[in-house]
């Protein structure tokens, strides 16, 4: 059998392979690339070229009788180090970086290309904003998996026992948590959640009247966290936080300690992860904050253990589960197991903290958007106005399916705002990514969601907000990773459905009510040191409608 001598163009050729090219198995070109590529751990196969003195060889006879090693390119190019800007020593790249982490790492998109590498305080972490490295990221296929390294953006707040979120793949936890959560999750489990959704929003209703009657403006985000964590609390544990009993309701406590985590695991993931060990100051901070929600959590899901009197099997425990806590208490599997209580807290407690963080921050977005970007508001109205849907209509899925503007609203919103930005991903091997960039084992690949959703290459004027690009064919017929809100892959969202759901509840029916004004001229900033991008300062009035446009003719 003829065995050829491979090596990466750009690397020594000391460091090639030298291959059997079996010519029954290897019948043409693709197949020739597909076998190159797994010995060198190409992740795109169709991406490469061989050659020998610069010389393209086209046919498969011409790569198996050549006399020399024989070089291969990927996309053209040689295999090289992801490049990136120098940095100060010790501290890295970290002041090139924060605080205006999105419109700084666009600069250095701009600057060095789809894949960048940056550190801070010693942590590594490479960026992409091409759709298709991070199509392989998420895919969890052998090349890349999430594994909480020290490196990791969620490193400060791991958590091995919750399985969801902030856990490693391809442990105990994950498999079980992942075998029962997700129905609880399904859309059809999720509609049954609707009436619950629509008697929160209800709920708010006196306290934004309120605020009208007083002509007060106020912290879009507050509310929209109060309201956000009212609905994933019910979602969840059944709880209420008792976010709306009056204007001035403080949050919640548990919510103002996942808020806290939060915040602190930004700031302790950003300084490199030798300082989240340090025994005092925001890493000591953190891990108390963790502990004591953790307490919080076992309490909140004990409380709601007598609930569930009778076991299900796992589907129908979903559909008649009062909550999520309920559900697994109640579910159990086919061979009668349940989901362990360590697992099932802590998975609790990340759905909880996932969800409504991201929630809150989209409502804003969307509620910041009626007062921005020109026509939304009035578009929103009247198509609920020409579909018959008022004060008193009962929303559901089966209606919310019928508006299609606010379909293409809430999808541009999660392109040009959304509110998660950095789920990062660990390199299984040695590998060349697409474009030929090298990543070594243990490496930290980031797709970063806002610059995919912002490329200039794959989005017409991105920085234009115009949810009709999603009528046009070249959305329509766009790659699948270059709009992934959700993630993608195993270990994408699970609570996207509900997440989907509840906005497009809540959203028509403080739009029906309401008129959404800015009150000032004031740029909205979104806050740095938070593991989402919320807006912190955007000031807004809701005004009691007093009168409905006329359905169109
Ligand atoms: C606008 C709303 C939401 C956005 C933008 C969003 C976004 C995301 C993203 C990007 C991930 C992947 C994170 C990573 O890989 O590091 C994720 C995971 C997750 N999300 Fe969401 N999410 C939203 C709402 C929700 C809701 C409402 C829930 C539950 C109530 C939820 C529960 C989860 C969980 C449990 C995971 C972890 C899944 C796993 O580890 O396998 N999310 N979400």
């Amino acid at each position: 059998m003829p065995s050829v001598q491979f090596y990466l163009l750009g690397q020594d050729p000391s460091t090639g392979h030298e291959i059997e090219v079996n010519s029954s198995e290897v019948s043409d070109y693709d197949s020739l690339r597909l076998l190159v590529a797994g010995h060198f751990a190409v992740l795109e196969p169709s991406g490469i070229d061989f050659s020998v003195d610069n010389d393209t060889l086209t046919e498969v006879s011409e790569v198996i009788n050549s006399q020399q090693p024989v070089a291969i390119t990927i996309d053209g190019k040689q295999v090289r180090d992801v490049p990136g800007p120098t940095g100060f020593p010790y501290i890295g790249n970290y002041y090139e970086i924060y605080p205006d982490h999105l419109g700084n790492h666009q600069r250095l998109f701009d600057t060095y290309g789809p894949v960048f590498k940056t550190s801070n305080f010693g942590s590594v972490v490479y960026q992409t904003n091409d759709p298709v490295i991070a199509n392989h990221v998420f895919n969890e296929n052998g090349f890349f998996t999430k594994q909480i390294t020290p490196e990791h953006p969620l490193f400060g707040i791991m958590n091995q026992e919750a399985g969801l979120f902030l856990a490693d793949t391809d442990t105990e936890a994950w498999r079980l948590t992942h075998k029962f959560l997700p129905p609880a999750f399904s859309p059809k489990a999720v509609r049954h959640y609707s009436p619950k959704m629509q008697q929160t929003v209800e709920s708010a209703y006196k306290v934004f009247d309120q605020l009208d009657e007083q002509g007060d403006a106020f912290n879009v985000y507050l509310y929209m966290l109060k309201l956000g964590s009212q609905a994933v609390g019910q979602l969840t544990l059944g709880l209420d936080f008792n976010h709306f009993s009056s204007v001035y309701a403080p949050l919640h406590k548990m919510v103002r300690d996942i808020a806290e985590l939060l915040e602190l695991n930004k700031k302790v993931s950003t300084m490199g992860s030798w300082y989240s060990y340090l025994p005092f100051g925001d890493p000591a901070k953190l891990r108390h904050v963790k502990n004591d929600l953790m307490k919080q959590m076992d309490a909140a899901i004990a409380a709601v253990a007598p609930n569930g009197v009778e076991d299900l099997e796992l589907q129908d425990a979903a559909l008649k589960a009062s909550c999520i806590a309920d559900y697994a208490v109640r579910a159990v599997d086919n061979q009668g197991e349940k989901l362990p209580a360590r697992y099932r807290n802590n998975s609790i407690m990340v759905a909880t903290a996932a969800g409504f963080t991201t929630t809150s921050s989209l409502l804003s977005w969307l509620i910041y958007g009626l007062t921005t970007y020109e026509g939304m508001q009035e578009r929103i109205l009247q198509e609920l106005i020409d579909n018959d849907i008022d004060d008193d209509t009962v929303l559901d899925a089966d209606i919310i399916g019928k508006l299609p503007f606010l379909d293409k609203y809430v999808k541009e919103m999660q392109r040009k705002h959304n509110p998660s930005y950095q789920p990062g991903r660990t390199a299984q091997h040695d590998l060349i990514l697409p474009g030929g960039y090298k990543i070594p084992k243990g490496g930290i690949v980031i797709p970063a969601l806002h610059h995919i959703h912002n490329n200039p290459k794959l989005w017409d004027n991105p920085a234009r907000f115009n949810p009709d690009r999603w009528d046009t064919e070249e959305v329509k017929n766009r790659h699948r990773s270059t709009y992934i809100p959700f993630a993608q892959g195993p270990r994408g969202c699970i609570g996207f459905n509900f997440a989907l759901l509840e906005v497009k509840i809540f959203l028509p029916k403080l739009v029906y009510r309401y008129h959404w004004s800015k009150v000032d001229e004031e740029a909205v900033e979104y806050d740095p040191f938070f593991q989402l991008i919320r807006p912190t300062n955007f000031m807004a009035r809701a005004e009691r409608r007093v009168k409905w446009p006329a359905k169109s003719t």
